[in-house]
This record gives C-alpha cells, sequence and structure tokens, in this order.
C-alpha cells in the first residue's frame, strides 16, 4: 500500500488465488487489514509470473519461507531486479541472516533489507511512519530508500544490513520477554530493566556478526523494540503477555517470529560465547524447560557486573 500510495506501479502477488481475485475486486484485505482500503494503484494477482516485470521485489513472507520462495522465484525475476527482504527473523534450521539465506538463492542479485517500528495497519492507513532500508552500498540503499518512501513512510538508508536485520529478529524476542513480564504482573520498572539490559545483549549479538552495535540504537533496534515491547498491537507481546500468564501460550494462529528467533538466537549465542541471559531465558520458557518464577530469580541473581 505504501509503496503504492508514493507512485510507484506496485503488485501484491499471493498464493491463494481466490483470495487475491477477491482483494483485486473488493480493493480490501478483510482478514489482514479490516476496513483499510487498498491503494487505487496497487495490483492483486495469484499469478506469479508478474514478478517477472519487477525491478524492486519485497520478499514479505515470513522468515521460515523466504528461502524455498527465493529458490521458486530464481528462475523468474529479472536479472537487475533488487531484493529486499522484509521479513525480521533468522534460518532456524541453519541459524543464518535472512540476506545470506537469499544471497545464496539468488547469487547476483542485490539484496536488501527493511526493517525498524512500523505496523501493518498504521502503514497500510498512511500513519506516519519511519524505517530503515539497509543495503551493501551507500548508493544502492539511498536508491531504495527513495523509491519506496512516501509522504507517510519515510526511509533512512543504512549499510548495516547484519545490524538491520538482528535488530527486527531480535526486537521480537525481547518483546516476548516483555509481554512475559506483562502476564506475570511484575511490573513496569521490569519492562524498562528489560528493554535496556536487552539492547545491550542485542549489540553484542550484532558485533560478534560483524555489524555495528551502533545500529541497535536506531530505528530497528531500540524503536523497533520501544513498539512492540509496549504496544498490544505486536503479536510477539501478546504472545509473551499469554506465556508469563498462563505459563503456555499454544494455538492463536498468528504468526510470532520472536519464538522461533529466540530457540536459533540462543543456540548461535551458545555456540559463539555472547552473553544472551534475556534471550536464553525466552527460549527455554517457550520451550518448556524453565518456569517464569525461576528465570527471573536466575536473571537477578546473576553476578554482579559493570552495566
Ligand atoms: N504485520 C506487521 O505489522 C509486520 C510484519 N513484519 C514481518 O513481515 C513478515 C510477515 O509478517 P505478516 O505479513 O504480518 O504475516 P502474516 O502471517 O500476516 O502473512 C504472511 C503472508 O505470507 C504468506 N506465506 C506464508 N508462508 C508462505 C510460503 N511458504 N510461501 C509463500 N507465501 C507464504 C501467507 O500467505 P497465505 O495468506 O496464503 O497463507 C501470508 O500472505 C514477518 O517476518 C514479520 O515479522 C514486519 C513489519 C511489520
Ligand atoms: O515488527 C512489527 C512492527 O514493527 C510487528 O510486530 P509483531 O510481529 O510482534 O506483530
Amino acid at each position: 500500500n505504501v509503496a503504492a500510495a508514493g507512485g510507484g506501479d506496485v503488485t501484491l502477488i499471493g498464493r491463494n488465488g481466490d483470495a487475491m481475485a477477491e482483494m483485486q475486486r473488493t480493493r480490501r484485505n478483510e482478514k489482514a487489514l479490516p476496513g483499510i482500503p487498498l491503494a487505487p494503484t496497487l495490483a492483486c494477482t495469484a499469478d506469479v509470473e508478474a514478478v517477472r516485470d519487477a525491478g524492486i521485489v519485497l520478499f514479505v513472507m515470513p522468515s521460515q519461507a523466504q528461502r524455498e520462495s527465493a529458490r521458486f522465484l530464481a528462475e523468474r525475476l529479472a536479472p537487475d531486479a533488487a531484493v529486499i527482504v522484509c521479513a525480521k527473523g533468522m534460518e532456524k534450521t541453519t541459524g543464518r541472516l535472512l540476506t545470506d539465506v537469499v544471497e545464496e538463492e539468488l547469487p547476483g542479485h542485490e539484496i536488501a533489507v527493511l526493517s525498524g517500528p512500523g505496523f501493518a495497519a498504521d502503514i497500510a492507513r498512511g500513519l506516519p511512519t519511519a524505517m530503515v532500508l539497509a543495503a551493501r552500498t551507500a548508493g544502492i540503499a539511498a536508491r531504495l530508500a527513495q523509491a519506496l518512501s512516501g509522504p507517510t513512510f519515510r526511509l533512512y538508508p543504512s549499510t548495516d544490513r547484519i545490524g538491520v536485520q538482528l535488530g527486527g529478529a531480535l526486537k521480537n524476542v525481547l518483546a516476548i520477554a516483555c509481554g512475559i513480564v506483562e502476564g506475570a504482573g511484575l511490573g513496569d520498572s521490569a519492562r524498562a530493566a528489560l528493554i535496556s539490559r536487552g539492547l545491550a545483549e542485542l549489540g553484542r549479538f550484532v558485533a560478534a556478526h560483524g555489524g555495528d552495535a551502533a545500529t541497535v540504537a536506531g530505528l530497528s533496534g531500540l524503536g523497533d523494540l520501544v513498539l512492540t515491547a509496549t504496544s498490544h498491537q505486536s503479536r510477539n507481546l501478546r504472545f509473551g503477555i499469554t506465556l508469563g500468564r498462563d505459563g503456555t501460550a499454544n494455538g492463536s494462529g498468528d504468526l510470532v517470529e520472536g519464538a522461533f528467533a529466540a530457540s536459533v538466537a540462543a543456540r548461535v549465542a551458545a555456540e559463539k560465547g555472547i552473553d544472551m541471559p534475556i534471550t536464553d531465558a525466552v527460549a527455554r520458557i517457550i520451550d518448556g524447560t524453565l518456569d517464569v518464577k525461576t528465570a527471573i530469580g536466575w536473571l537477578m541473581t546473576r553476578p554482579i557486573t559493570q552495566e
């Protein structure tokens, strides 16, 4: 919707033929964006061949579907098409960054990443939103940020693809942690502590992967963490609230990217020797090997160190 509102010629390709035909006809997506009109210039189709004409392709499918989608589209993309990863996560089976995964499947294409604070419904309504577009070079990032920005959607270019995408992936884990704190009734002070100590461990994770730790203080890091740790629009926060309140959180049917990211980040952190106590606790609470009360006791009684 945003890209279309910015004046671009935009086609939304989905795999469900009936749903795409309905969206094209009614100019609504009542399931995902109830009551919000689609931009008049947005075309909706299930015909994947439409991707052949695209100069910029946004990959908005969930993290764990990025590789198979890239593989499926490889033969259909225009040779000079740039791909922008919009999912927030890491590949669960390999622990790899999504830009690396997609690059592996689509050699020769520019692979960028879009991340930061922005709920789909807010963006589609035309509420003011700012996010980050990270690419391999400053020139490519500036070109893509310019192409996708519009009057209500402002993109800041960056060259830190690692920091930007890990900010998006790990803020989901920290949003789950903040939800657990809320659901368990542990108070606003605990949430503030989690946000700032969570940001510290996110910075360590980014630096260990070769990204810029300073990136986490920006939109895709602190910005997105503040949004999803405090707004009940966030699926990750809601998942955490249920977990903190009921001790388990099965079956909302929502996509909860942080549940995948927690286990993969905890595993990678253990392998690389990165200190990630909050992420580790969230992963263990989700897999049922740690209860919330024990986790809090464990986090609070760790050795006292410099902030
Ligand atoms: N929603 C939001 O506010 C934001 C979401 N994101 C990120 O965007 C990503 C997607 O989230 P969101 O759109 O909310 O998720 P949804 O679950 O709402 O939608 C996912 C879409 O991806 C499609 N899909 C799922 N699996 C596949 C597959 N294997 N191949 C092709 N298409 C597939 C689904 O198709 P179908 O309908 O046919 O099942 C559906 O249209 C996540 O990584 C999320 O973190 C980032 C910023 C904001
Ligand atoms: O990433 C998001 C907003 O920036 C969406 O968050 P949730 O996936 O938690 O709903």
